[in-house]
């Protein structure tokens, strides 16, 4: 069957969309591992159908190998941007709720010449709880009396990792990584572009500590902000992770290394992030590329 699609993204971090909207769509994980295929398909970080449902639509996100994942940051920005510039919205409207398999998400946006450019989005309250996240580790630290995993310790073959481990509704394990104390096959200089994740990524985020797996965020504090790269679940390394963004300025927030608010610097651009009483909200662009057909 021959799909209309739209090619977007977040950063760089790039979705293949679907207009479900008025036809049923079901796509198999054979489908999407194969529209994904950056040399035999399409190429893409993931598919998203957009479809009816809660709020003015409904993210169904899965991963570039297949799999379902619970939530996709850029890839809520990516679907306001979708509903807004196909005219699914009545005129005037500056907002949206999208729902997600992680709940529903409320969508603050900005356009230029009536297509949507910018976007915020109330992303939720984090999960702390290790059973909820999950991961196989005990609470080890507390702030202000909220227990979390603040460092975890995993043994690897080429140095100990230790992760501090939040939910967005999918799970990450938040290195801050000491470059300096690496060994040379991780990392060949000071910066975090030269650590090789080729390896250590999919390690750690087949981990059996963590029994849904994890998307494994690597950070650095710079006084710019936050710098991250980031190996993702059923993916492998992105130029952009909206929840990974949002997991690590939890994390950071959490164990002392910065405020509640700040800018995190990730390969493909900059999100800002804001952890404030209503949950964490993150702001950044949603773009398109182009449409195309399927075959
Ligand atoms: N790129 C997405 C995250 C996808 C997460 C997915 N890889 C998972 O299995 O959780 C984002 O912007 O939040």
């Amino acid at each position: 069957m021959a799909y209309s699609f739209t090619k977007m993204h977040g950063l760089g971090n790039d979705f293949i969309v679907i207009d479900g909207m008025t036809s049923p769509i079901d796509l198999s994980s054979d489908d999407v591992s194969a529209m994904c295929d950056r040399h035999r398909g399409i190429g893409a970080d993931g598919v998203i159908i957009v479809r009816p449902g809660q709020g003015d639509g409904f993210m169904d996100y899965r991963n570039a190998d297949g799999s379902l994942a619970q939530m996709c940051g850029n890839g809520v920005r990516v679907t306001a941007k979708f509903l807004v510039d196909r005219g699914y919205l009545p005129p005037g409207r500056d907002s949206l709720r999208i729902g997600t398999r992680a709940g529903l998400k409320e969508v603050r946006f900005e356009t230029a010449g009536g297509r949507l450019s910018r976007a915020t989005v109330t992303m939720g309250q984090p999960i702390l709880d290790p059973a909820a996240i999950p991961v196989h580790a005990p609470v080890d630290s507390d702030h202000g009396g909220v227990p979390y995993v603040g460092a975890l310790m995993i043994p690897t073959p080429w140095c100990p990792a230790t992760v501090t481990c939040v939910s967005m509704g999918n799970p990450h394990a938040v290195w801050f990584v000491d470059l300096e104390s690496m060994p040379d096959e991780l990392v060949r200089g000071d910066r975090l572009d030269s650590l090789d994740l080729s390896a250590i990524g999919p390690y750690l985020e087949s981990h059996t500590v963590f029994p849904e797996k994890a998307n494994i965020e690597f950070v650095t504090v710079e006084p710019d902000g936050l710098h991250m790269r980031v190996y993702e679940r059923g993916v492998g390394e992105t130029l952009a992770c909206g929840t990974g963004a949002c997991a690590v300025l939890v994390a950071a927030y959490l164990t002392g290394r910065t405020g509640p608010s700040s800018a995190v610097h990730l390969p493909g651009g900059t999100l800002h992030i804001d952890y404030r009483e209503d949950g964490v909200h993150m702001t950044g662009p949603a773009s398109t590329v182009f449409h195309g057909t399927w075959e």
